[in-house]
C-alpha cells in the first residue's frame, strides 16, 4: 500500500448496508450516486472526500479485503471477525448495528431428549465451522462440522444433522422450521475494521476515520 493512494473502505452488500447508510452519512461521507443503483455492475466508487473510495463486496469478503490491505478500513460483522481471527484486523469500534445473535438450534424433541454437557461428539451444519469447532472444542466436544452457505435450518429437517449454528435476530426462521435455540454461543453486531500495517504507516487518516465513526455512532445513541 502506498501512502499517496485513496484509502478504500469495504462495505457489505446487503442487510448491514441498509443500517450503515446514515452512519457514513453521519460522518460526512457521501458516495457517488452510481452506489444507489441496484442495477449497476460497478464495485468501487468515488466518494466526495477526495482521499477516500468505497467498495461494495460480499460480507465474509470484507474481512478478507481488509486484511489483505485491499481495502483499509471495512465494515464486518463480529460473527464473520470471529469466523476468520486474521491477526491483521483491528476492529476498534462496536457500530451498534446488526444486532443478533450465534445460537446452536435443533429440533424441540432433541433439546428434551439430550444434556447438552454429555456431548462427545456432534454433527453440524453452519456457516460458521470455526467458531463451531471452536466453540465445542473448549467443551471437550468434537465438532463435525457440514458447510452451508445459506438456509441451514432445512439441514435438521432432512436429516442431514440434528443441530445447526446460525444466525438468530427475531427467531421467526426457527420457529418456521420447526427449531428451538439450545445455546447462545455469542452477541453479533457489526464493527469497524481496520488493517493493521495501515493504522501504523498512514496513523494520521486512519485514525481520523476511526474517530470520525466513533462521534457519528456517539451522535446516533
Ligand atoms: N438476522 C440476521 N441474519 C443474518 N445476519 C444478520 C442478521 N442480523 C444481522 N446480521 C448481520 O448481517 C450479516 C449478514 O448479512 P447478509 O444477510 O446481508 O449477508 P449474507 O447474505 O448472509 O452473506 P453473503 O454476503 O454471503 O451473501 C451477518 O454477518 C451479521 O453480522
Ligand atoms: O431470527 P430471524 O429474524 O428469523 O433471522 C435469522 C435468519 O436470518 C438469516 O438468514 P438470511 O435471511 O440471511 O438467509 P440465508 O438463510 O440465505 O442466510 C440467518 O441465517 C437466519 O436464517
Amino acid at each position: 500500500m502506498r501512502g499517496n493512494e485513496a484509502l478504500v473502505l469495504a462495505l457489505p452488500k446487503g442487510r448491514i448496508l441498509q443500517q450503515v447508510v446514515p452512519l457514513l452519512a453521519r460522518t460526512g461521507i457521501e458516495i457517488e450516486p452510481e452506489f444507489d443503483n441496484e442495477h449497476s455492475r460497478q464495485l468501487r466508487f468515488k466518494t466526495n472526500i477526495p482521499n477516500l473510495d468505497v467498495i461494495r463486496v460480499r460480507n465474509f469478503d470484507v474481512a478478507t479485503f481488509v486484511a489483505f490491505g485491499a481495502a483499509h478500513l471495512g465494515i464486518a460483522g463480529n460473527d464473520v471477525l470471529m469466523e476468520f481471527s486474521y491477526p491483521e484486523i483491528y476492529a476498534p469500534l462496536d457500530l451498534k448495528v446488526g444486532h443478533c445473535h450465534m445460537a446452536v438450534a435443533g429440533p424441540p424433541g432433541l433439546l428434551a431428549a439430550d444434556e447438552p454437557t454429555r456431548w462427545s461428539h456432534v454433527r453440524v451444519a453452519t456457516k460458521y465451522p470455526e467458531i463451531t469447532k471452536r466453540y465445542f472444542a473448549q467443551r471437550g466436544v468434537q465438532a463435525e462440522c457440514i458447510k452451508l452457505n445459506g438456509a441451514m435450518e432445512l439441514a435438521p429437517l432432512l436429516g442431514l444433522c440434528r443441530r445447526i449454528v446460525d444466525l438468530v435476530q427475531t427467531g421467526s426462521t426457527l420457529k418456521a422450521n420447526g427449531l428451538v435455540e439450545i445455546e447462545r454461543i455469542a452477541e453479533i453486531s457489526s464493527r469497524l475494521i481496520v488493517n493493521r500495517p495501515a493504522l501504523k504507516t498512514r496513523p494520521d487518516e486512519v485514525g481520523d476515520w476511526i474517530r470520525r465513526f466513533e462521534e457519528a455512532v456517539n451522535h446516533a445513541a
